[in-house]
């Protein structure tokens, strides 16, 4: 079984609003909304394999040490297991930007169950909710 590792950021702005960006034409699962990351690749923390998706994807600077765990899911995805690691992220330079999207929303936290996300956010985006709730 392969196992695909992924690391996911909840950017959160001042007002409580969370980014989510829409997947790409040509792409598996185009046209959802998921939290930008990606996969961790070999000799990578999960940590600066999301710094450097994000700098990749939305043209951020993030420190890896500012990245606070917030939830994960496990899921299967196609023929492989999903483990999906999500991320709070309150500080970054730069302003996102669509560098690998289709477009970038800002959403408040009740406002994403109504989004068309990937199965493994669906549980991912409960969670999240609750660690928002409880003062995080
Ligand atoms: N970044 C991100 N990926 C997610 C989320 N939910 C979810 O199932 N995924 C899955 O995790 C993997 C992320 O890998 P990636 O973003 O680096 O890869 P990719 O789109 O090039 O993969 P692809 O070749 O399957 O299209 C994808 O299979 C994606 O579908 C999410 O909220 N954010």
């Amino acid at each position: 079984m392969n196992m695909l590792l992924v690391s996911a950021a909840a950017l959160i702005d001042e007002d409580g609003r969370i980014l989510v960006q829409q997947r790409s034409h040509g792409r598996s699962m185009a046209g959802l909304w998921e939290f930008p990351g990606g996969k961790v690749e070999a000799g990578e923390t999960p940590e600066h394999a999301l710094a450097r998706e994000l700098h990749e994807e939305l043209g951020i600077d993030v420190l890896p040490g500012s990245l606070s765990a917030a939830a994960f899911a496990s899921e299967p995805l196609g023929d492989a297991h999903l483990l999906l690691l999500l991320y709070l992220c309150r500080e970054w330079r730069g302003i996102p930007e669509a560098l690998d999207a289709e477009g970038l929303k800002w959403v408040h936290p009740a406002e994403l169950h109504a989004l068309e996300m990937p199965p493994a956010d669906i549980p991912l985006v409960r969670l999240l909710e609750k660690v928002l709730d409880s003062g995080h």
